[in-house]
Protein backbone atom coordinates (compact mmCIF):
# COMPACT_ATOMS: atom_id res chain seq x y z
CA UNK A 1 0.00 0.00 0.00
CA UNK A 2 1.25 3.60 -0.61
CA UNK A 3 -0.03 6.62 0.56
CA UNK A 4 -0.21 8.85 -2.04
CA UNK A 5 0.27 12.71 -0.60
CA UNK A 6 2.12 12.75 3.19
CA UNK A 7 0.93 15.17 5.75
CA UNK A 8 3.43 17.99 6.15
CA UNK A 9 4.81 17.12 9.00
CA UNK A 10 6.74 13.81 7.22
CA UNK A 11 8.07 15.77 3.95
CA UNK A 12 9.56 18.40 6.89
CA UNK A 13 10.91 15.83 8.53
CA UNK A 14 12.37 14.00 4.58
CA UNK A 15 15.76 15.63 5.14
CA UNK A 16 16.68 13.64 7.94
CA UNK A 17 15.98 10.38 6.23
CA UNK A 18 17.54 11.19 3.16
CA UNK A 19 20.88 12.32 4.67
CA UNK A 20 20.80 9.03 6.51
CA UNK A 21 19.64 6.90 3.55
CA UNK A 22 22.47 8.86 1.62
CA UNK A 23 24.75 7.38 3.99
CA UNK A 24 23.86 3.41 3.39
CA UNK A 25 21.56 2.82 6.28
CA UNK A 26 17.72 2.45 6.43
CA UNK A 27 15.58 5.10 7.56
CA UNK A 28 11.76 5.46 8.15
CA UNK A 29 9.33 6.66 9.90
CA UNK A 30 7.24 4.57 12.44
CA UNK A 31 4.94 4.39 15.33
CA UNK A 32 1.94 6.83 16.07
CA UNK A 33 2.28 9.59 13.46
CA UNK A 34 1.88 6.79 10.72
CA UNK A 35 -0.82 4.93 12.09
CA UNK A 36 -2.49 8.22 12.83
CA UNK A 37 -1.51 9.48 9.23
CA UNK A 38 -4.13 6.69 8.05
CA UNK A 39 -6.43 6.99 10.24
CA UNK A 40 -6.72 10.38 8.82
CA UNK A 41 -5.77 12.18 12.49
CA UNK A 42 -3.61 15.15 12.80
CA UNK A 43 -0.14 13.72 14.01
CA UNK A 44 1.89 14.99 16.57
CA UNK A 45 5.91 13.28 16.31
CA UNK A 46 7.30 12.54 13.45
CA UNK A 47 9.62 9.30 15.38
CA UNK A 48 12.61 8.11 12.87
CA UNK A 49 13.59 4.54 13.20
CA UNK A 50 16.78 3.28 11.78
CA UNK A 51 19.65 0.60 10.74
CA UNK A 52 22.24 3.44 11.72
CA UNK A 53 23.74 2.79 14.94
CA UNK A 54 23.52 6.18 17.46
CA UNK A 55 27.22 7.25 16.99
CA UNK A 56 26.59 6.63 12.92
CA UNK A 57 23.24 8.60 13.33
CA UNK A 58 25.12 11.47 15.72
CA UNK A 59 28.12 11.75 13.31
CA UNK A 60 25.87 12.55 10.38
CA UNK A 61 24.26 15.52 12.02
CA UNK A 62 25.37 19.12 13.19
CA UNK A 63 23.23 18.99 16.47
CA UNK A 64 21.88 15.87 17.92
CA UNK A 65 21.22 15.31 22.17
CA UNK A 66 20.92 11.96 23.91
CA UNK A 67 17.36 11.79 24.76
CA UNK A 68 18.11 8.37 25.59
CA UNK A 69 21.00 7.04 23.84
CA UNK A 70 21.08 3.84 25.88
CA UNK A 71 18.17 2.74 24.30
CA UNK A 72 19.05 3.72 20.86
CA UNK A 73 16.88 7.55 20.72
CA UNK A 74 19.08 10.38 19.28
CA UNK A 75 17.21 13.71 19.05
CA UNK A 76 18.11 15.78 16.17
CA UNK A 77 17.27 19.03 15.41
CA UNK A 78 16.44 20.47 12.27
CA UNK A 79 15.14 23.92 11.99
CA UNK A 80 13.56 24.24 15.25
CA UNK A 81 11.91 20.68 15.27
CA UNK A 82 13.57 17.81 17.28
CA UNK A 83 13.47 14.22 16.06
CA UNK A 84 13.34 11.31 18.16
CA UNK A 85 15.49 8.94 15.64
CA UNK A 86 15.54 5.35 17.28
CA UNK A 87 17.69 2.34 16.25
CA UNK A 88 16.00 -0.39 15.17
CA UNK A 89 16.56 -2.67 18.04
CA UNK A 90 15.18 -5.85 19.86
CA UNK A 91 14.67 -6.11 24.06
CA UNK A 92 14.94 -8.61 26.19
CA UNK A 93 14.99 -9.30 29.97
CA UNK A 94 12.53 -6.51 31.67
CA UNK A 95 12.78 -7.18 34.83
CA UNK A 96 10.93 -4.32 35.59
CA UNK A 97 8.01 -5.09 33.66
CA UNK A 98 8.36 -1.38 31.77
CA UNK A 99 11.99 -0.75 30.76
CA UNK A 100 13.87 -3.08 28.80
CA UNK A 101 17.40 -4.06 31.31
CA UNK A 102 19.26 -4.25 27.93
CA UNK A 103 18.26 -3.46 24.02
CA UNK A 104 20.24 -5.09 21.42
CA UNK A 105 20.55 -2.74 18.72
CA UNK A 106 19.82 -4.43 14.89
CA UNK A 107 19.91 -3.86 11.34
CA UNK A 108 16.69 -5.44 10.38
CA UNK A 109 13.49 -3.40 10.37
CA UNK A 110 11.42 -6.48 10.89
CA UNK A 111 12.86 -7.02 14.10
CA UNK A 112 12.44 -3.81 15.27
CA UNK A 113 8.87 -3.66 14.59
CA UNK A 114 8.05 -6.94 16.23
CA UNK A 115 9.38 -5.48 19.53
CA UNK A 116 6.31 -2.91 19.18
CA UNK A 117 3.21 -3.52 20.97
CA UNK A 118 0.49 -3.55 18.89
CA UNK A 119 -0.06 -4.29 15.13
CA UNK A 120 -1.33 -0.46 14.52
CA UNK A 121 1.72 0.79 15.86
CA UNK A 122 4.14 -1.60 14.63
CA UNK A 123 4.09 -0.07 10.32
CA UNK A 124 6.43 1.77 9.37
CA UNK A 125 6.57 4.19 6.57
CA UNK A 126 9.59 5.55 3.56
CA UNK A 127 9.53 8.68 2.03
CA UNK A 128 8.17 7.69 -0.89
CA UNK A 129 4.50 6.90 0.68
CA UNK A 130 5.05 3.22 0.77
CA UNK A 131 4.22 1.14 4.11
CA UNK A 132 5.63 -1.71 5.03
CA UNK A 133 3.22 -3.46 7.15
CA UNK A 134 4.99 -7.66 8.60
CA UNK A 135 2.46 -7.78 11.40
CA UNK A 136 -1.17 -7.10 9.47
CA UNK A 137 -1.37 -3.49 11.12
CA UNK A 138 -3.08 -2.21 7.87
CA UNK A 139 -6.01 -5.36 8.46
CA UNK A 140 -6.01 -4.02 12.18
CA UNK A 141 -6.42 -0.59 11.10
CA UNK A 142 -9.12 -1.26 8.94
CA UNK A 143 -11.15 -3.98 11.43
CA UNK A 144 -10.77 -1.22 14.02
CA UNK A 145 -8.60 -3.70 16.51
CA UNK A 146 -6.60 -3.36 18.74
CA UNK A 147 -3.83 -6.48 18.69
CA UNK A 148 -0.88 -7.17 20.37
CA UNK A 149 1.95 -8.07 18.11
CA UNK A 150 2.96 -11.69 18.05
CA UNK A 151 2.03 -13.14 21.77
CA UNK A 152 0.07 -10.70 23.94
CA UNK A 153 1.65 -12.66 27.02
CA UNK A 154 5.28 -11.46 26.25
CA UNK A 155 4.07 -7.95 24.97
CA UNK A 156 2.79 -7.76 28.34
CA UNK A 157 5.22 -9.15 30.33
CA UNK A 158 7.83 -6.99 28.81
CA UNK A 159 5.68 -3.76 29.63
CA UNK A 160 2.95 -4.17 31.58
CA UNK A 161 2.12 -0.21 30.66
CA UNK A 162 0.98 -1.48 27.50
CA UNK A 163 -1.93 -2.76 29.14
CA UNK A 164 -3.31 1.08 30.01
CA UNK A 165 -2.27 1.95 25.89
CA UNK A 166 -4.76 -0.81 24.40
CA UNK A 167 -7.78 0.94 27.02
CA UNK A 168 -6.67 4.31 25.53
CA UNK A 169 -6.17 3.58 22.32
CA UNK A 170 -9.84 1.97 22.24
CA UNK A 171 -11.12 5.12 24.11
CA UNK A 172 -9.32 7.54 21.48
CA UNK A 173 -9.89 5.53 18.24
CA UNK A 174 -13.06 3.71 19.23
CA UNK A 175 -11.39 0.42 18.60
CA UNK A 176 -12.29 -2.76 19.80
CA UNK A 177 -9.75 -4.96 21.53
CA UNK A 178 -9.14 -8.66 20.10
CA UNK A 179 -10.42 -11.20 21.69
CA UNK A 180 -6.70 -12.64 22.99
CA UNK A 181 -5.05 -9.80 23.80
CA UNK A 182 -7.99 -8.79 26.10
CA UNK A 183 -7.20 -12.10 27.68
CA UNK A 184 -3.45 -11.33 27.79
CA UNK A 185 -4.42 -7.94 30.06
CA UNK A 186 -6.76 -10.42 32.09
CA UNK A 187 -3.57 -12.52 33.35
CA UNK A 188 -1.24 -9.89 33.47
CA UNK A 189 -3.16 -7.01 35.49
CA UNK A 190 -0.97 -7.15 38.51
CA UNK A 191 2.00 -6.26 36.38
CA UNK A 192 0.73 -2.95 36.52
CA UNK A 193 1.29 -2.60 40.18
CA UNK A 194 4.68 -2.15 39.26
CA UNK A 195 4.21 0.68 37.38
CA UNK A 196 4.57 4.37 38.93
CA UNK A 197 1.25 5.78 39.35
CA UNK A 198 2.05 8.78 37.56
CA UNK A 199 2.50 6.71 34.30
CA UNK A 200 -0.76 5.18 34.55
CA UNK A 201 -2.49 8.07 35.36
CA UNK A 202 -1.08 9.88 32.13
CA UNK A 203 -2.48 6.74 30.22
CA UNK A 204 -6.00 7.37 32.17
CA UNK A 205 -6.10 10.86 31.76
CA UNK A 206 -5.60 10.37 27.95
CA UNK A 207 -8.13 7.91 28.15
CA UNK A 208 -10.95 10.17 29.54
CA UNK A 209 -9.86 12.66 26.97
CA UNK A 210 -10.45 10.73 24.34
CA UNK A 211 -13.24 10.63 22.00
CA UNK A 212 -15.09 7.57 23.05
CA UNK A 213 -14.16 7.59 26.98
CA UNK A 214 -16.90 4.67 28.10
CA UNK A 215 -15.40 2.19 25.54
CA UNK A 216 -11.86 2.38 27.01
CA UNK A 217 -13.87 2.31 30.92
CA UNK A 218 -15.53 -0.52 29.87
CA UNK A 219 -12.32 -2.80 29.57
CA UNK A 220 -10.64 -1.27 32.54
CA UNK A 221 -13.38 -2.22 34.34
CA UNK A 222 -13.82 -5.86 32.58
CA UNK A 223 -10.63 -6.93 32.52
CA UNK A 224 -10.26 -6.36 36.11
CA UNK A 225 -7.48 -3.82 35.67
CA UNK A 226 -8.82 -0.83 38.10
CA UNK A 227 -8.12 -3.25 40.90
CA UNK A 228 -4.77 -2.81 40.24
CA UNK A 229 -3.99 1.03 40.28
CA UNK A 230 -3.98 2.13 43.74
CA UNK A 231 -5.74 5.25 43.46
CA UNK A 232 -8.90 3.64 41.29
CA UNK A 233 -9.10 0.11 43.36
CA UNK A 234 -11.77 2.15 45.49
CA UNK A 235 -14.35 3.32 43.39
CA UNK A 236 -15.50 0.39 41.10
CA UNK A 237 -19.31 1.44 41.79
CA UNK A 238 -18.17 5.15 40.62
CA UNK A 239 -15.68 3.95 37.35
CA UNK A 240 -18.74 1.68 36.11
CA UNK A 241 -20.89 4.63 36.83
CA UNK A 242 -19.00 6.71 34.53
CA UNK A 243 -19.02 4.19 31.78
CA UNK A 244 -22.29 4.11 32.17
CA UNK A 245 -22.66 7.79 31.74
CA UNK A 246 -19.78 9.42 29.80
CA UNK A 247 -21.05 10.46 26.57
CA UNK A 248 -18.21 12.23 25.27
CA UNK A 249 -13.97 12.90 26.01
CA UNK A 250 -13.64 15.46 29.09
CA UNK A 251 -12.04 18.78 27.10
CA UNK A 252 -8.80 18.66 29.22
CA UNK A 253 -6.79 17.50 32.06
CA UNK A 254 -8.74 20.08 34.93
CA UNK A 255 -12.03 18.68 33.54
CA UNK A 256 -10.69 14.97 33.81
CA UNK A 257 -9.26 15.45 37.68
CA UNK A 258 -12.29 17.91 38.36
CA UNK A 259 -14.91 14.61 36.99
CA UNK A 260 -13.15 11.98 39.26
CA UNK A 261 -13.01 14.56 42.31
CA UNK A 262 -16.67 14.98 41.91
CA UNK A 263 -17.38 11.29 41.10
CA UNK A 264 -15.03 10.15 43.99
CA UNK A 265 -16.70 12.83 46.56
CA UNK A 266 -13.26 13.85 47.22
CA UNK A 267 -12.55 16.22 50.05
CA UNK A 268 -9.94 19.47 49.21
CA UNK A 269 -7.50 17.60 51.23
CA UNK A 270 -7.83 14.45 49.41
CA UNK A 271 -7.64 15.85 45.67
CA UNK A 272 -5.30 18.02 47.14
CA UNK A 273 -2.73 14.63 48.55
CA UNK A 274 -3.77 12.79 45.29
CA UNK A 275 -2.85 15.09 42.96
CA UNK A 276 0.47 15.40 44.81
CA UNK A 277 1.28 12.02 44.80
CA UNK A 278 0.16 12.54 41.30
CA UNK A 279 3.29 14.73 40.78
CA UNK A 280 0.85 17.74 39.37
CA UNK A 281 1.55 21.11 38.67
CA UNK A 282 0.20 23.22 41.70
CA UNK A 283 -2.17 25.34 38.93
CA UNK A 284 -3.82 22.12 38.27
CA UNK A 285 -4.45 21.51 41.40
CA UNK A 286 -5.73 24.74 42.68
CA UNK A 287 -8.12 24.52 39.27
CA UNK A 288 -9.14 21.30 40.57
CA UNK A 289 -10.08 22.45 43.54
CA UNK A 290 -12.10 25.71 42.74
CA UNK A 291 -13.56 23.89 39.66
CA UNK A 292 -14.88 21.14 41.69
CA UNK A 293 -16.65 23.26 44.86
CA UNK A 294 -18.48 24.94 41.51
CA UNK A 295 -19.67 21.56 40.42
CA UNK A 296 -21.04 21.15 43.67
CA UNK A 297 -22.50 23.78 43.75
CA UNK A 298 -24.42 23.78 40.54
CA UNK A 299 -25.58 20.30 41.75
CA UNK A 300 -26.96 22.16 44.97
CA UNK A 301 -28.39 24.27 42.87
CA UNK A 302 -26.74 26.86 45.10
CA UNK A 303 -24.28 29.13 42.52
CA UNK A 304 -24.23 32.51 44.32
CA UNK A 305 -22.56 35.45 42.88
CA UNK A 306 -19.55 35.35 45.12
CA UNK A 307 -18.89 31.60 43.77
CA UNK A 308 -19.14 32.98 40.18
CA UNK A 309 -16.56 35.33 41.14
CA UNK A 310 -14.32 33.05 42.89
CA UNK A 311 -14.20 30.39 39.97
CA UNK A 312 -13.62 32.76 37.03
CA UNK A 313 -14.86 32.27 33.40
CA UNK A 314 -12.92 29.53 32.38
CA UNK A 315 -13.42 27.53 35.17
CA UNK A 316 -17.20 28.06 35.20
CA UNK A 317 -16.89 26.38 31.78
CA UNK A 318 -15.15 23.42 32.71
CA UNK A 319 -17.38 22.85 35.79
CA UNK A 320 -20.15 23.04 33.50
CA UNK A 321 -18.78 20.42 31.23
CA UNK A 322 -18.36 18.04 34.34
CA UNK A 323 -21.65 18.73 35.90
CA UNK A 324 -23.78 17.88 32.19
CA UNK A 325 -22.23 14.74 31.56
CA UNK A 326 -22.68 13.57 35.34
CA UNK A 327 -26.23 14.43 34.19
CA UNK A 328 -26.37 16.71 37.40
CA UNK A 329 -28.57 20.03 36.93
CA UNK A 330 -26.34 22.15 34.99
CA UNK A 331 -27.27 25.67 33.67
CA UNK A 332 -26.36 26.19 29.89
CA UNK A 333 -22.54 27.45 29.91
CA UNK A 334 -24.05 30.87 28.56
CA UNK A 335 -26.66 31.20 31.69
CA UNK A 336 -23.67 30.82 33.86
CA UNK A 337 -21.40 32.77 32.13
CA UNK A 338 -23.55 35.64 31.23
CA UNK A 339 -24.48 35.87 34.91
CA UNK A 340 -20.55 35.99 35.67
CA UNK A 341 -20.27 38.45 32.50
CA UNK A 342 -23.13 41.17 34.21
CA UNK A 343 -21.10 41.39 37.35
CA UNK A 344 -19.97 44.69 38.37
CA UNK A 345 -16.41 43.55 39.09
CA UNK A 346 -14.45 40.61 37.88
CA UNK A 347 -11.00 41.07 39.76
CA UNK A 348 -10.15 43.30 43.11
CA UNK A 349 -8.23 45.80 40.96
CA UNK A 350 -11.56 46.65 39.19
CA UNK A 351 -12.74 48.08 42.50
CA UNK A 352 -13.33 51.84 42.60
CA UNK A 353 -11.22 52.42 45.36
CA UNK A 354 -7.71 51.22 46.25
CA UNK A 355 -5.53 50.40 49.49
CA UNK A 356 -4.34 53.95 48.68
CA UNK A 357 -7.45 55.65 48.55
CA UNK A 358 -8.61 54.33 51.65
CA UNK A 359 -5.15 55.78 53.33
CA UNK A 360 -6.24 59.02 52.10
CA UNK A 361 -9.41 58.65 53.58
CA UNK A 362 -7.62 58.44 56.78
CA UNK A 363 -7.96 54.49 57.28
CA UNK A 364 -5.04 52.99 58.46
CA UNK A 365 -2.57 51.12 56.62
CA UNK A 366 -2.59 47.66 58.51
CA UNK A 367 -4.94 44.50 58.65
CA UNK A 368 -7.62 46.90 59.16
CA UNK A 369 -7.13 48.15 55.52
CA UNK A 370 -7.36 44.37 54.20
CA UNK A 371 -10.13 43.77 56.00
CA UNK A 372 -12.06 46.71 55.03
CA UNK A 373 -10.91 45.91 51.14
CA UNK A 374 -12.16 41.99 51.20
CA UNK A 375 -15.59 43.26 52.74
CA UNK A 376 -15.85 46.30 49.60
CA UNK A 377 -15.30 43.11 47.37
CA UNK A 378 -17.76 41.10 48.54
CA UNK A 379 -20.26 43.71 49.13
CA UNK A 380 -19.76 44.69 45.04
CA UNK A 381 -19.09 41.57 43.78
CA UNK A 382 -22.81 40.80 45.99
CA UNK A 383 -24.80 43.62 44.43
CA UNK A 384 -25.32 45.58 48.16
CA UNK A 385 -22.98 48.39 46.54
CA UNK A 386 -22.21 50.40 43.87
CA UNK A 387 -19.04 50.01 42.68
CA UNK A 388 -18.19 54.03 42.53
CA UNK A 389 -15.60 55.27 44.94
CA UNK A 390 -17.62 58.05 47.35
CA UNK A 391 -20.13 54.90 48.02
CA UNK A 392 -17.24 52.57 49.13
CA UNK A 393 -15.30 54.81 50.94
CA UNK A 394 -18.33 55.76 52.96
CA UNK A 395 -18.96 52.38 53.31
CA UNK A 396 -15.71 51.45 54.11
CA UNK A 397 -15.29 53.75 57.05
CA UNK A 398 -18.93 52.72 58.21
CA UNK A 399 -17.86 49.10 58.46
CA UNK A 400 -14.47 50.02 60.10
CA UNK A 401 -16.54 52.25 63.00
CA UNK A 402 -18.70 49.29 63.47
CA UNK A 403 -16.12 46.88 63.88
CA UNK A 404 -14.34 48.83 66.56
N1 LIG B 1 5.01 0.78 25.82
C1 LIG B 1 5.25 1.02 24.55
C2 LIG B 1 5.33 2.33 24.09
C3 LIG B 1 5.60 2.56 22.74
N2 LIG B 1 5.79 1.51 21.90
C4 LIG B 1 6.10 1.74 20.46
O1 LIG B 1 6.67 3.05 20.31
C5 LIG B 1 5.86 3.86 19.47
C6 LIG B 1 5.85 5.29 19.94
O2 LIG B 1 5.35 5.36 21.25
P1 LIG B 1 4.61 6.63 21.86
O3 LIG B 1 5.14 7.86 21.22
O4 LIG B 1 4.65 6.49 23.34
O5 LIG B 1 3.08 6.41 21.48
P2 LIG B 1 2.35 6.51 20.12
O6 LIG B 1 1.96 5.16 19.66
O7 LIG B 1 3.17 7.33 19.19
O8 LIG B 1 0.99 7.20 20.48
P3 LIG B 1 0.72 8.68 21.01
O9 LIG B 1 1.70 9.60 20.32
O10 LIG B 1 -0.70 8.91 20.63
O11 LIG B 1 0.94 8.61 22.49
C7 LIG B 1 4.50 3.19 19.50
O12 LIG B 1 3.73 3.49 18.35
C8 LIG B 1 4.89 1.72 19.57
O13 LIG B 1 5.31 1.27 18.29
C9 LIG B 1 5.71 0.21 22.37
O14 LIG B 1 5.86 -0.72 21.59
N3 LIG B 1 5.45 -0.02 23.68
Amino acid sequence: MKIETLPEEFIKARPIIDTIEAAGYAAYYVGGSVRDTLLGLPIHDVDIATSAYPEEVKALFKRTVDTGIEHGTVMILDHGTGYETTTFRTESGYQDYRRPDSVKFVRSLKEDLNRRDFTINALALKTDGTIIDYFDGLTDLAEHRIKAVGDPEKRFNEDALRMMRAVRFASQLNFEIDPETIEGIKHHGPLLTKIAVERIHVEFVKMLLGQWPSKGLDVFMATGLYQYCPDFKAYQEQLNHLRDQLKRGLSNETAVWTLLASVFDLSWKQVNQLLKDWKSANQLIEDVQVATQAVSAISNHSVDDWLLYQTGSELLTIANEVAQQLDVFAYETPDLLNRYQVLQIHSKKELAVSGQDLMSAGIKPGPQLGQALSFLERQVVENHLNNQTQELLSAAIKFLNEKA
